[in-house]
């Protein structure tokens, strides 16, 4: 099996995506409308880590039409595609990896990512959720749906497969390309609490599409 690089992947699949997302990937649906519904009540900016072609901001926009967003993703061809279909929303698209992209302190009601995080190995998310953790307003909140799992064998499962066929490629760890390691909802969890949030709880499941809510308290 041969992986591409992350950009390439959605690149070439820019077209079909969101009938793809909203037909054969079980949950997403219903997910995307679940999310928008999780926002606190007086949100008026969002961040949206990987948002892709914008389908939660599809949603959210639908409750909150004047919120303003800023949308990170490593990919042009989605963004270019998220523009199309709201040419007049408070949109600030950045085409980067929201790994290096600088978040700022305290700027955000709430921030969010839709089936992106299943890529990434622990330690590279603790650090990231640390960061969208201190971007956050006190009282704001992080919410995350993704493609997660029950079992650790499983999860393990497919890191040694993913590093296995990096290592068939030559890949070097700091790239990115695209094979799918979810991670057990039990260690997603952890994940954020090492974070540092003070309220985490998976509120929602359809198949392996769960939804994490990770608050930061005001203090
Ligand atoms: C499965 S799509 C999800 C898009 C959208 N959130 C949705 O649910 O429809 C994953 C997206 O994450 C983006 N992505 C993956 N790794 C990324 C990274 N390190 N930084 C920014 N975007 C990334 C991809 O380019 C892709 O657009």
């Amino acid at each position: 099996m041969m992986i591409e690089k992350m950009s390439d992947f959605f690149t070439a699949r820019a077209d079909g995506y969101d009938a793809h997302m909203l037909n054969d990937v079980e949950g997403c649906k219903d997910g995307y409308v679940k999310m928008a519904e999780l926002l606190p009540d007086a949100v008026t900016n969002i961040l949206d880590l990987g948002c892709g072609t914008g389908l939660e901001l599809d949603e959210i926009f639908k409750i909150y039409p004047n919120i303003k967003v800023i949308g990170v993703d490593l990919t042009k061809a989605m963004l270019d595609r998220l523009k199309q279909k709201h040419p007049d929303k408070d949109l600030t698209l950045i085409n980067a990896s929201y790994f290096n992209y600088n978040f700022g302190i305290e700027k955000f009601d709430a921030i969010i990512s839709f089936q992106t995080m299943h890529h990434f190995p622990h330690d590279k998310k603790i650090e990231l959720y640390s960061r969208v953790y201190s971007a956050l307003k006190p009282g704001g909140r992080y919410i995350e749906c993704d493609y997660m799992l029950i079992e650790q064998k499983d999860e393990d499962f497919l890191f040694k497969e993913n590093e296995r066929i990096r290592k068939e490629q030559n890949i070097s760890d700091d790239e990115f390309y695209h094979f799918d390691t979810p991670c057990t909802i039990s260690n997603q969890i952890e994940m954020l609490r090492k974070a540092r949030f003070e309220k985490v709880e998976m509120v929602w499941r359809v198949e392996n599409t769960t939804i994490i809510v990770a608050d930061k308290t005001i203090i």
